[in-house]
């Protein structure tokens, strides 16, 4: 079976990207590709880091009226990435449009809460400060409009998957434990988020900041 691990390949220096995705190619499921990397480098570096055989999350988090995201997705044209995402705060109509948009086999999936905020920031935002509430009421909203699935961290994944047991959850904000957390708030180890109902184990710097990235997979693919 393929592992569950989707490493974020967070640099904006393609020769960088590439020489970790050879790393990681044995022991990860897929690479994750965002801003950062999909800014400086396009479709075309896009293409070049699939080259290498894994498959890609496009993780551009879009968030526009719907008539925006939807030309948005079409000139991605002519990837396929194998998930990519929107923010389901973009409302039913977005996410509908977005996922009529999207390439036939790419799941697209809604950012609920950032796992970067705790309650409170949400306070601070204006909202009541429970995470997990919110990502309760969105990944609804994901669901009615039809979505394949949800961003979100390990602590709200068990809730989220009894409303939707057959939902694709992509979970970031893990670090085994051992591992700084830096600016994320809401973590979990691998195996606690797989063991919650994780789909996909999102992880970054613990395996690109690591000396030997394929060995650093390997450890956490060993307590999985
Ligand atoms: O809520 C979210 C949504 C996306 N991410 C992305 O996941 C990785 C996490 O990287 P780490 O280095 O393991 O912290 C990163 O690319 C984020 O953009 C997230 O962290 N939280």
């Amino acid at each position: 079976m393929s592992s569950p691990i989707y490493v974020a390949i967070d640099t904006p220096d393609l020769a960088r990207a590439e020489e970790l995705a050879k790393a990681c190619k044995r022991h990860a499921g897929g690479l994750k590709l965002g801003l950062e990397f999909f800014n400086h480098n396009g479709r075309d570096g896009v293409m070049r880091v699939a080259e290498h055989g894994l498959p890609i999350f496009l993780d551009l988090k879009l968030h526009d009226i719907p008539n925006t995201v939807a030309k948005a997705i079409q000139s991605l044209n002519p990837l396929t990435p194998a998930i990519m995402t929107v923010h389901a705060s973009g409302g039913r109509a977005m996410m509908e449009d977005a996922k009529a948009a999207a390439p036939t086999g790419t799941k697209v999936v809604g950012v609920t809460v950032l796992t970067s905020l705790d309650g409170d920031d949400l306070k601070a935002m204006g909202m009541k400060p429970d995470p997990s509430a919110a990502v309760e009421r969105l990944a609804g909203q994901a669901k009615e409009a039809g979505l394949d699935g949800i961003v979100c961290s390990g602590q709200e994944v068990a809730v989220a998957r009894k409303s939707w047991r057959d939902g694709f959850f992509v979970v970031p904000g893990i670090r085994p434990k051992s591992a700084s957390v830096g600016d994320q708030k809401r973590v979990m180890t691998p195996g606690d988020a797989l063991h919650a109902g994780a789909s996909v184990l999102v992880i970054g710097r613990p395996v690109t900041g690591a000396e030997d990235p394929d060995m650093a997979l390997r450890e956490i693919a060993a307590t999985l």
